[in-house]
């Protein structure tokens, strides 16, 4: 059987395609589709990611705000200063960047986030809702596995998708929406006995553990569907490429995989939302 190597640009080419003549509608309108993204301290890796956010809204003719705070911030001061982009018309969009310094509460500054502009699908509520198949932003990156599979047509219903990691913007909502689409879904994670045997029975396997090349080739089904979602340092994935493609039938490569669907889809979202706040 021919194998399929899943071109995560095609799929954000596609995505991005689809928003220019809605951008072009809402400019009649006088509207900018604005995004919001802010980081705490100064993170190398963060800071590259951040960028990429702004530089790509900026190619599609979309705005962008970028809000820099210290890495000593309180929670609270972090708290205030996503409301300020809460109350703030001209921003459709807001995006914390994860992971936040230890000492502050990330869980209540996601919660902060107003769920018209959780375009980044980081809330506890937007997780909910999406977990319960309603029309809210699911996280970019599970969506950006959702969307590769349906751009190349690979069918989840009735099939055994494992993912590994339960991190609550990855692992957690990527099992539920998998589970949205009918398929039997296993999560595993750090104490996961067997994990091994376990991703051996995966027609479907989502990597999404943030360890460098950790999926081995001998623990993928043939024939199986594997999908990377890491993204360490040096643009590894989480998956052993080279040795997993022996027995895949399809897979994403890093880079150029999941990660590009991940920016447009979060692009895609902001223009939604845009749209709208026109409705409201
Ligand atoms: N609140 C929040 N939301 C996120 O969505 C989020 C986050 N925090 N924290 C960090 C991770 C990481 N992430 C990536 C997105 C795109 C690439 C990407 O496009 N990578 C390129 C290569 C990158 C390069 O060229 O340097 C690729 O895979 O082809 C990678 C990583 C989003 N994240």
């Amino acid at each position: 059987m021919e194998k399929l190597i899943l071109d995560g640009n095609r799929v954000a080419d596609s995505i991005k395609g689809n928003l220019i003549d809605r951008i072009t509608e809402l400019s009649k309108k006088g509207i900018v589709p604005c995004l919001a993204t802010i980081l705490v301290g100064d993170n190398p890796s963060s800071k590259t990611y951040v960028r990429m956010k702004g530089n790509a809204c900026k190619r599609l003719g979309m705005q962008s705000i970028r809000i820099d705070l210290p890495a000593d911030i309180t929670t609270d001061e972090l708290i205030s200063q996503i409301n300020k982009l809460n109350h703030d018309p001209d921003v459709h969009g807001i995006l914390l960047q994860h992971p936040v310094p230890h000492h502050i509460d990330e869980r209540a500054a996601f919660d902060a986030i107003s769920i018209e502009k959780d375009v980044d699908g980081v809330t506890t509520l937007g997780y909910a809702l999406n977990a319960f198949g309603a029309a809210t932003f699911p996280s970019c990156t599970p969506a950006a596995i959702m969307a590769i599979l349906e751009y190349y047509n690979l069918q989840v219903e009735g099939k055994h998708a494992v993912v590994i990691g339960r991190s609550p913007i990855l692992g957690k909502p990527v099992s539920a929406m998998l589970l949205n689409k009918n398929a039997t879904v296993t999560t595993c994670h750090s104490r996961t006995i067997n994990l091994e045997d376990i991703v051996r029975l995966g027609d479907v396997v989502v990597a999404a553990v943030g360890k460098p090349n950790f999926v081995r080739g001998d623990w993928i089904k043939p024939g199986a569907i594997v999908l990377d979602a890491g993204y360490n340092e040096g643009n590894v994935g989480d998956v052993d490429f080279n040795e997993c493609l022996e027995n895949a039938y399809a897979i994403t490569p890093v880079p150029a995989g999941v990660g590009p669907v991940t920016i447009a889809t979060l692009l895609k979202h902001t223009v939604d939302a845009a749209e709208k706040s026109l409705l409201r």
